[in-house]
């Protein structure tokens, strides 16, 4: 065999260590400095250090895949794992309830110490603090806000059934008012209807928030001692009639446990058992039968009902109530997407420190190239780079929506959270769970290794698509929301005029000039006018046409089954609007990074974004809106964007400054962050496995 140049390959640089090996003939991006890519990316460093340093202090509350805790094990850890968040001065309720931003950004940063902390820490303060926050009044802020911030009692959010999770409007726990002891009677009518997965309920909780038709209260959990229970709220008929009058899904603070941890009479809770993952969590399932509490406890913000059973509500339909609530629960989702952001950014973090490291194969008589260095390896790992990238700032973009909302209350904005919040919570969480394989896949066999987490990330993060609203129906939400912005629109204007409207604003978006749908030069598939048209076009045109469709089948087969055959429309529709939302708020990213390496690499990274979309989306071919030549030069391109940041990926994923302590996989382990000594990836892993090295 013709032996090969070892320089021409990819033996350019040091064997072994940080870096790996540098392929000669690429084109390189500038290196740039790492701490000051963190400084851009992250205002709130020096908690994420304080919260790190407590964890150095305290190593014996990390989890320890390889130990296999039991579920008890590892729940007592996350319990002392929250007191001491306590103790070291972080109230989460209070960042909650005063600055969300430092909120979302510690479940960020205890997303990578563990999971089951980082979600019991949301079912706690989130879901059981924020119903009563958000769905009570001053009088039930007043009288459970320290004690829930405090951890004093311990609290379930009770709103899933057997039979209902995602269709919580069919609910079936009871809540009915006996007006002559001024209590409300939560009752589970049947067992389709006891509260199930409940957080916190299988231990800790002494209340829950129950979910409940009105005139029906419920409640939940093992370390919780009250929930928020949500039920179906009945009071008598005000005209005298026999039948009680059923006003819906309604939010009641419900005892569950005594102060020593006993069910309270009526309670019946069980364990939930092992989960797949997140055993750090206690949910349990929980019945009631005919349990009493004081007709105060109805979290009663959007409607009340006084000592003779009257009704009332300052939204005049059940719907619109409904929807309030549900509305004032969208911080639970902003949460995810934090959390999920974290995972995506330790997961790469050890795919790329490992990709950099481990060699494989090389040319004869050569040392073996680094697994970074080949193409599959970097169109693998790039694009997921660069994607933790956009959904960090996009995560920014949410959170600052979500601030400037509580602020104001402005009825827009609620929408824009609402919908914002519901597709990044879907979009990231399947992303990141995509990626995570990803992860594990690039790095072989050892990325199997429960030692180098990425199995356990694996697990625990999975049911983020489902728990919070499961990711289908939340996408169809955000597609829903922007037909009715539509249709606002063009209110008043006749059907046909809108629809001529759409066709000529879409045909406008088409480039008209030929030379543009044939330009393959690089400097126009990476202006970001180009880019950001593209994907504008993109989600308009599943707009319209989703538009078209459902009307076209609506009359025909009615609402429901017309929006079921336009299915995969409606979920590729609200994909579509948050990858363009995602792409913009990279971009503004860019342009405001004033330090000029790091924004070459941030505008590097932005573009194989958007291009990958592009490329991977038959649409523009179909449409014409870019020709097949320039589709093929789309695809060199990405290999090409790819191949120019695997030479800054090492400072890219230090900027993430996971500490090697928090992120505890030997096989991405970075050291001082690629200034000092670079730990011997190998030597840590063989001393994970228990030899003398
Ligand atoms: C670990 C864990 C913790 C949890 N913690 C809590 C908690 O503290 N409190 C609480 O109240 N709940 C909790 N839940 C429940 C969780 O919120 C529900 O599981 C979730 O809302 C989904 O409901 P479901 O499981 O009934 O799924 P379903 O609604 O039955 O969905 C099953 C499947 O059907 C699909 N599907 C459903 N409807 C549609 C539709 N309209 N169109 C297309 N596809 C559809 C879904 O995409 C999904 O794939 C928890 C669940 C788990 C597993």
């Amino acid at each position: 065999m013709e032996r090969q140049d070892c320089a021409g390959s990819s033996s350019q640089g040091p064997p072994q260590g940080r870096g790996g090996t540098q392929p000669r003939g690429i084109k390189q991006l500038p290196r740039f400095d790492a701490g000051v890519m963190e400084t851009y990316l992250d205002d709130m460093r020096d908690m994420k250090a304080k919260v790190y340093q407590m964890f150095r202090e305290h190593p014996e509350l990390l989890p320890n895949v390889e130990e296999g805790l039991s579920k008890e094990e590892h729940r007592e850890l996350v319990r002392r794992s929250l007191k001491v968040i306590l103790q070291a001065g972080y109230s989460p309720l209070d960042f909650l309830a005063r600055d969300p931003r430092k909120y979302f950004y510690l479940g960020e940063c205890l997303s990578m110490v563990d999971l089951s902390l980082m979600v019991k820490s949301g079912v706690q303060y989130s879901l059981w603090g924020g119903s009563v926050l958000n769905l009570g009044s001053e009088a039930h802020r007043r009288r459970y806000y320290d004690d829930i911030a405090q951890l004093r009692l311990p609290g379930c959010f009770a709103m899933t059934e057997l039979k209902h999770g995602s269709n919580v409007a069919a609910l079936q726990t009871e809540a009915v008012l006996d007006v002559l002891s001024d209590e409300w009677v939560v009752h589970t009518p049947d067992e389709g209807a006891i509260k199930w997965w409940i957080g916190n309920a299988a231990e800790d909780g002494r209340a829950a928030t129950v979910f409940a038709r009105e005139g029906v209260q419920g409640v939940g959990v093992e370390d919780g001692r009250a929930a928020t229970v949500f039920a179906r709220l009945k009071v008598p008929d005000p005209n005298g009639g026999p039948k009680l009058v059923d006003h819906g899904v309604h939010a009641f603070v419900v005892p569950i446990r005594d102060a020593n941890g006993s069910t309270l009479p009526g309670v019946e809770i069980r364990d939930c058992g092992y989960k797949v993952g997140l055993n750090g969590i206690d949910n349990g399932a929980i019945r009631f039968t005919h349990v009493r509490v004081p007709r105060g406890n109805l979290l009663d913000r959007f409607a009340s009902v006084d000592k003779s059973g009257r009704y009332s509500s300052p939204l005049t339909s059940q719907a619109r109530r409904f929807a309030a609530t549900l509305g004032e629960l969208t911080g639970g989702r902003v949460g995810l997407v934090a959390g999920s952001v974290g995972v995506l950014k330790g997961a790469v973090t050890i795919a790329v420190r490992y990709a950099c490291l481990r060699q494989q194969f090389g040319p004869p008589d050569c040392p073996e190239v680094a697994i970074i260095d080949y193409q599959s390896t970097q169109l693998r790992l790039m694009p997921i780079l660069a994607t933790a990238y956009g959904l960090h700032f996009a995560r920014g973009l949410l959170t600052d929506k979500y601030v400037d909302m509580k602020r104001t209350r402005e009825p827009r904005l609620v929408e824009e959270v609402h919908a914002l919040s519901a597709g990044l919570k879907a979009y990231t969480t399947s992303y990141t769970q995509a990626a995570l394989s990803t992860c594990r896949e690039a790095c072989g066999g050892h990325g199997y290794a429960a030692v180098n987490r990425l199995g356990a990330l694996r697990s625990d993060h999975d049911i983020f698509q489902t728990f919070e609203g499961d990711n289908t129906v939340l996408l169809q939400q955000v597609s829903a929301m922007l037909l009715k912005e539509y249709r606002q629109q063009f209110s008043g204007a006749p059907l046909t005029a809108t629809y001529h409207y759409l066709r000529a604003a879409l045909l406008g978006a088409l480039p008209n000039n030929p030379l543009v749908t044939h330009d393959t030069e690089p400097r126009h598939l990476r202006d970001p006018a180009f880019l950001a048209k593209a994907l504008e076009y993109r989600t308009a045109r599943m707009l319209f046409t989703l538009s078209l469709r459902l009307r076209k089948a609506g009359p025909r087969l009615g609402a429901f089954h017309a929006w079921n055959k336009c299915l995969t429309h409606v979920l590729d529709l609200a994909n579509a609007y948050v990858e363009s939302v995602v792409y913009k708020t990279f971009l503004r990213a860019v342009e405001g990074c004033v330090d000029p390496e790091c924004r070459r690499a941030l505008k590097a990274m932005s573009d194989l974004f958007a291009l990958r979309l592009i490329e991977g989306d038959m649409m523009f071919r179909n449409d014409e809106y870019i020709a097949p030549s320039k589709a093929k030069a789309i695809s060199r391109l990405v290999v090409s964007l790819c191949s120019e940041l695997r030479g800054v990926a090492l400072p890219l994923v230090d900027a993430f400054a996971i500490p090697d302590h928090i992120l505890r996989a030997p096989i991405g382990l970075g050291g001082s962050g690629g200034t000092g000594p670079q730990p011997d990836i190998y030597k840590e892993y063989l001393h994970a496995a228990g030899f003398e090295v």
